[in-house]
């Protein structure tokens, strides 16, 4: 679908459920943050999730690619996250996580992780319970928020964005060699988007009702009023049908 950009009056939508997935780097944090931040909503950040259980498991020493391993240890560290869209938190047994879960280490070994039905099936639950009890409305992105985790949403938006952009954005948050390394970066998250589209249990798909933007030739800012605009028409129609 083409979304055209509007200009309406900003309004606190009442408690509306949106959905944003998408591959990696196509701008889905800095989407839901920025639009939660705007409309008063709050925000959930489920890859911080997957994260953080699989940097609690390279922690305790389990091997994240004997799936068995894993799925045995999935109910035992306490993740909180916090949906504030200024200031989100997630910690682990009581620590912050926020640093440690963006380590080279845990995005390698993520997708092994996410990839455990036990461990979806514990985070999924998880992500229901904070967005039924977001009272002010919730933005909940990652991967299969629309298809699996919250299929009733108010609205449900896939980004997507051209390897070499996602490349370059990428490129410009690290430092040092790796900043000028955009061949192995794409060729990085290009192995990530495989892993997470082919496996079986809930992968990295478009629900078949979701709006779908390619955000390579548009500035974060354009993407940001595309879907607040989006937001906000769902909200009335919600209202319309509440
Ligand atoms: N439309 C855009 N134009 C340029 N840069 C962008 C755009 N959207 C996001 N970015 C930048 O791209 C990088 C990746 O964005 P972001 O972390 O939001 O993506 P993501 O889809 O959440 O990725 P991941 O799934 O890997 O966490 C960030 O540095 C962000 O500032
Ligand atoms: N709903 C989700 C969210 C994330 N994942 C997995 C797959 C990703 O590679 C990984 C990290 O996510 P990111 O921080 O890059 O958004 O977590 C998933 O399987 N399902």
């Amino acid at each position: 679908m083409f979304v055209t950009v509007e200009t309406a009056a900003r309004t606190a939508p009442a408690a509306v459920i949106v959905a944003i997935d998408g591959p990696s780097g196509t701008g889905k944090s800095s989407t839901s943050k920025a639009v939660a931040a705007q409309l008063g909503l709050q925000y959930l950040d489920t890859g911080a999730q997957y994260r953080a259980i699989t940097w609690w498991m390279l922690n305790n020493g389990i091997d994240v690619h004997d799936a068995e391993a894993v799925a045995a240890a999935a109910d035992k560290p306490a993740i909180i996250s916090g949906t504030d869209p200024r200031t989100p938190t997630i910690t682990v047994d009581g620590a912050d996580a926020s640093g440690p879960i963006r380590t080279q280490q845990v995005t390698s070994a993520v997708s092994a992780v996410s990839a455990v039905p036990e461990v979806r099936a514990r985070l999924t639950e998880l992500q229901r319970t904070i967005a039924r009890s977001a009272e002010r409305g919730v933005v909940v992105e990652g991967r299969d928020i629309g298809t699996t985790v919250l299929p009733d949403a108010d609205l449900k938006v896939f980004l997507t964005a051209s390897a070499e952009a996602r490349a370059a954005r990428r490129s410009g948050e690290l430092t040092g060699k790796e900043a000028t390394d955009l061949a192995a970066t794409r060729e990085a998250l290009v192995k990530r988007d495989a892993a997470d589209s082919g496996r079986k249990t809930s992968p990295l798909a478009k629900a078949a009702d979701a709006d779908e933007v390619d955000t390579t030739e548009l500035t974060l800012e354009q993407v940001v009023e595309c879907v607040v605009t989006l937001v906000e028409k769902a909200a009335r129609r919600a209202g319309q049908t509440a």
